[in-house]
């Protein structure tokens, strides 16, 4: 059976470059418990899911939770949108799909410098999207693939962004959401994805340079290669 998949942005900006690539069907809606509105567009439902990992882990499970229950299950989440590229691996405009999803500062920092959770014993700092399916997309699409980085900080200095590249040396992007996407995916038992499409580099602060406009139609682009990978997916191919 073909799985439902349900695509979760930040912001609205992003779910309609995501739309725009469906041109197919026109998009209805639907309300949630909760207020969470779900905008569903040629097979995908489309979730603004707030800025950082906190909002996104909450409003996706809340919508993976409310299909679940209605008998209605999703069969693949995937976290998308804009996103910092690591210079000069990820330039401006390219499109990254993750092969780990990585909550860059989720731990403790020590005299010895910074110690992720798993070390202390508790929990996950690190989601795999299945590797099949991340080959299949980069395929279609000329994505880079590598790790995406979650944050709950913009990265602001050349200083930061070379720790975060040394801490996590795959690392091709950043973001705010993909690992509270990834948690909610998780404990739904679902597979999970990330895409970005890289708005601006990872480094000192210059937020007038961000090319939105050019990531979003990159985002675009990048869904209308995707869809029919993701529309045919059998998650058995695991
Ligand atoms: O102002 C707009 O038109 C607009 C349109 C789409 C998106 C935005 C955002 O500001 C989204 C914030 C979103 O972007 C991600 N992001 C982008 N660059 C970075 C970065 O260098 N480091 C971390 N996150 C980044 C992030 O996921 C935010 O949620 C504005």
């Amino acid at each position: 059976m073909i799985p439902r998949v349900l695509v979760a942005t930040a912001v609205p900006a992003e779910q309609d470059a995501v739309a725009r690539s469906f041109t197919a069907d026109e998009p209805r809606g639907t309300r949630l418990a909760g207020g969470v509105a779900l905008r569903r567009s040629a097979g995908f439902d489309l979730l603004v899911v707030g800025v950082g990992p906190g909002s996104a882990g909450a409003r996706t499970g809340a919508a993976l939770t409310a299909a679940a229950l209605a008998g209605e299950p999703y069969g693949l989440v995937v976290s998308a949108g804009i996103g910092g590229g690591f210079p000069p691996h990820a330039p401006v405009g390219s499109l990254v799909v993750a092969d780990a999803i990585t909550a860059a500062d989720l731990g403790a920092e020590t005299a010895d410098g910074f110690v992720p959770v798993t070390e202390l014993g508790f929990g996950t700092v690190t989601h795999r999207p299945p590797e099949t399916l991340v080959r299949e997309l980069t395929a279609v699409s000329g994505a880079l693939s590598g790790t995406v980085l979650t944050v709950s900080t913009v990265t602001g200095t050349a200083e930061r962004a070379a720790l975060l590249r040394a801490r996590h040396p795959h690392a091709l992007a950043e973001a705010m959401e993909g690992f509270g996407v990834a948690e909610a995916a998780a404990a739904a038992g679902l597979p999970v994805l990330e895409i970005r499409a890289v708005s601006n580099p990872v480094g000192p602060r210059d937020r007038a340079a961000w090319r939105i406009a050019d990531a979003l139609a990159a985002l675009t682009e990048g869904f209308g290669k995707f869809a029919p990978v993701l529309g045919s997916w059998n998650p058995y191919d695991l």
